[in-house]
């Protein structure tokens, strides 16, 4: 079972069942096949917790077509990088022209050479796992494995757009080991890494939802986003990370407020607008940081934006 979970997803969009049939006939053997005959399913399926890792997609289909699904598909961070090739009778070169400007990898046009569309499907998948693999590798601290600054930065403006338009609120922790100077001066920086690695895998655990995310900002802070999140929502999620840090119980007799290793948590919620920025909600949460810190560490301070 296992296995089929991780098999390589091909999506197979077509409104006519016969074509489907086909294509799926050929490509189950060797990867997870997943079939739609209409437009608005596709996009469901493309940005579900189960996407497809390439999409065959016909042009002409009733309601939405094919070259309106791939801009869609293009259009969402959740599915732009899935590669969409595009299987039609439309055969015109202005056809072909207009699939790949929407962004499609690929433009087959029928009838199609079946061992033709295979090789070219095990191309795209190989070039798209690769795409993926260096995208990881972009994006995560090589330290402590979590998200790193950059995907912060990219992700809080995608979070930060979704929730302006959705006009649902969104709330940023900025986080940061208490006396970690003194932590690293006594126990040394091999210790010190060893500790930002096991805070960095509590403050992961702590998560709650799958759209909440927490990456490392640098150094020994830690950023998290919390989207659709309250202010009230959020300082519980806070609280939750620097207890989460806290239980880790990991010796700090040098610190300045507790034996153990803890936690300063600054909460800045809003619900975004046009006059607002994201830089700012960072700013107000690096405010309400340097208030925890003052007002003794180990402790959550939040303010509203
Ligand atoms: N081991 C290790 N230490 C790091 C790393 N990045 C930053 N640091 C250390 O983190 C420490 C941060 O110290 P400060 O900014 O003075 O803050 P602090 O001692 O935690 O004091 P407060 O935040 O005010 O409680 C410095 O000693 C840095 O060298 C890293 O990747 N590994």
């Amino acid at each position: 079972m296992s296995s089929l979970i991780t098999k390589t997803t091909v999506l197979i969009v077509d409104d006519e069942p016969i074509n489907i049939k086909l294509l799926a006939q050929a490509l189950s053997p060797r990867y997870r096949v997943k079939t739609s005959t209409s437009g608005e399913k596709a996009l469901q399926i493309a940005i579900s917790d189960d996407p497809p890792d390439l999409i065959l997609l016909d042009v002409l289909m009733p309601e939405m077509d094919g070259y309106e699904v791939c801009r869609q598909l293009k259009q969402d961070a959740r599915s732009k990088n899935t590669p969409v090739v595009f299987i039609t009778g439309k055969n015109s070169s202005e056809d072909e022209a207009r699939g790949l400007e929407l962004g499609a990898v690929d433009y087959i046009t029928k009838p199609f050479n079946l061992p033709i569309v295979m090789a070219r499907v095990k191309n795209h998948i190989a070039l798209k796992k690769k795409n993926d693999l260096l995208e990881q590798l972009v994006f995560i601290d090589g330290l402590t494995e979590i998200p790193n600054r950059r995907r912060f930065d990219e992700l809080l403006e995608a979070e930060w757009l979704r929730a302006r338009r959705n006009s649902t609120p969104i709330a940023v922790l900025l986080m940061d080991i208490d006396s970690f100077k003194l932590f690293n001066d006594n126990y040394g920086h091999t210790e010190g890494d060893d500790c930002l690695r096991a805070t960095a895998a509590a403050l992961a655990n702590a998560l709650r939802r799958p759209a909440d995310f927490v990456a490392r900002y640098g150094g020994e802070e830690f950023v998290a986003i919390v989207p659709e999140a309250t202010e009230d929502a959020a300082v519980a999620l806070a609280e939750k990370m620097r207890a989460a840090v806290e239980a880790l119980q990991v010796p700090h007799e040098y610190s300045e407020v507790a034996s153990v290793v803890t936690l300063s948590v600054g909460v800045a919620a809003t619900v975004p607008s046009l006059e607002r920025t994201p830089e700012q909600l960072i700013q107000t949460a690096d405010e309400a940081l340097y208030k925890a810190k003052q007002a003794g560490r180990n402790r959550v301070v939040s303010t509203q934006c």
